[in-house]
């Protein structure tokens, strides 16, 4: 397992050494790696007490599938109902019905590559293969065999009969180009050739190889500015910018934040085999205001750490990391008695609307309010109707 200073994979920051070895046991085991005690231990005792989101730390060519459709997820994965990411879901299943090549943009761990699988699975390449590639972290003397692939002796330690790269291995499905905004420059007029003539030459040949395929790019960078800056060919970005899909944020979705953390609490119970079930006020309280840089990937390590520490059936204060627990609301121009009050209507609110799935009517019986005060509460809380 290798961990790298400079990537995000350092999310979380945690308690104690123990703790740390467990939780990345469990997520090196849950993600196939291998995990060895000593790679945390060795140099890395300055980095005691972080989790790494494992799903970052790619082999190190940067491939993170292997040829043959081994996508995990469908639209139906996709969990939320905030009018941002239904729309994004909407145009995403639209993109799926073509051909075209779709940019999916959005902040690291909002579910990119969640959509990516999704629109392989829902179109008509399903039974082609996916592969995914990392270009952010392919090593620049791998970069291009890696994508093009490379014929007999074209250089030191090449196969016998060469090799494909992963252009050719996609044929007839899906690539995943992830992370393109950190494609080198000079790859990237490579990969444009690539895009314009649906043909790949290897490293070392002559032969130009067609290739059928669907192309998926995705960024956690603004590409505009990217290419204002020079750190991006505009003329790739044209050519990726087909479908493009702007994926929210977590702190734009608000109203997901809870719907969300209530998934991950039955999935992840259900996974460690602990009967957790509850999430205490105060924690939803935080949840809903914190602002959740690493996005749903934060929110899914800090759910299936609070199950790991907790010691009853409900997630507590207590449960959460430290960094956490120091992000608490002050009261402002509440006290402490208002405030509790106000975020206890506001979890009523919140539950009602999930249980009786968004229907006004229901909820405000239930709640014995009228619908008017009801539509009145949920825009002072700023609580979305579900649409
Ligand atoms: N809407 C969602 N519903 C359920 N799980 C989600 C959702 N969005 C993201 N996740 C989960 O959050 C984690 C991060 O998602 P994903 O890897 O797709 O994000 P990403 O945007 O590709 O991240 P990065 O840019 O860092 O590669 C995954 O474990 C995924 O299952």
């Amino acid at each position: 397992m290798v961990l790298n200073d400079n990537s995000s994979v350092w999310t979380e920051l945690l308690d104690g050494p123990g703790r740390l070895d467990r939780l990345l046991r469990q997520a090196a085991i849950r993600h196939g790696f291998t995990y060895s005690i000593r790679s945390i231990w060795g140099e890395k005792r300055r980095w005691m007490g972080a989790v790494a989101s494992i799903k970052n730390i790619k082999n190190p060519i940067g491939q993170t599938t292997v040829p043959g459709n081994s996508t995990r997820y469908t639209f139906a994965d996709i969990i939320g109902r905030s009018p941002r990411l239904q729309n994004a879901k909407r145009l995403a299943e639209l993109a799926s019905r073509s051909d075209s090549t779709v940019l999916l943009q959005g902040e690291t761990g909002t579910g990119k590559e969640m959509f990516a699988h999704s629109i392989h699975n829902a179109s008509n390449r399903k039974n082609g293969p996916f592969v995914a590639v990392n270009c952010g972290v392919l090593p620049k003397t791998l970069i291009e065999s890696e994508l093009f692939g490379y014929e007999e002796g074209a250089f030191t330690g090449a196969k016998r009969g060469g090799r494909q790269g992963v252009f050719e291995q996609a044929n007839g499905g899906t690539i995943f180009l992830d992370e393109i905004g950190d494609m080198p420059l000079d790859i990237q007029a490579s990969l444009l050739r690539v895009l314009e003539e649906r043909q790949v030459v290897r490293v070392g040949g002559q032969r130009p190889v067609a290739v059928d395929i669907r192309i998926i790019a995705a960024t956690n960078k603004n590409l505009v500015e990217e290419a204002a800056g020079g750190n991006f060919r505009p003329d790739l970005f044209y050519r990726l910018n087909v479908l493009s899909i702007d994926i929210p944020s977590l702190r734009e979705r608000e109203g997901d934040i809870m719907e969300l953390a209530n998934y991950f609490v039955r999935k992840i119970s259900n996974r460690l085999g602990k009967v957790v079930n509850h999430i205490a006020s105060g924690v939803k309280f935080l949840f809903q205001s914190y602002d959740w840089p690493g996005n749903i990937r934060e929110l899914e390590n800090i759910i299936e750490r609070s199950i790991s520490f907790c010691e009853g059936t409900t997630i507590t204060l207590e449960d959460l990391p430290e960094y956490l627990k120091r992000k608490q609301p002050v009261a402002g121009n509440y006290s402490v008695a208002d405030l509790n009050l106000r975020h206890l209507e506001e979890q009523a609110i919140s539950e009602a609307l999930s249980k009786f799935d968004y229907n006004i009517s229901k909820v405000a019986q239930a709640l014995g309010i009228g619908r008017n005060t009801l539509y009145r509460k949920m825009k002072e809380y700023e609580i979305n109707t579900g649409d």
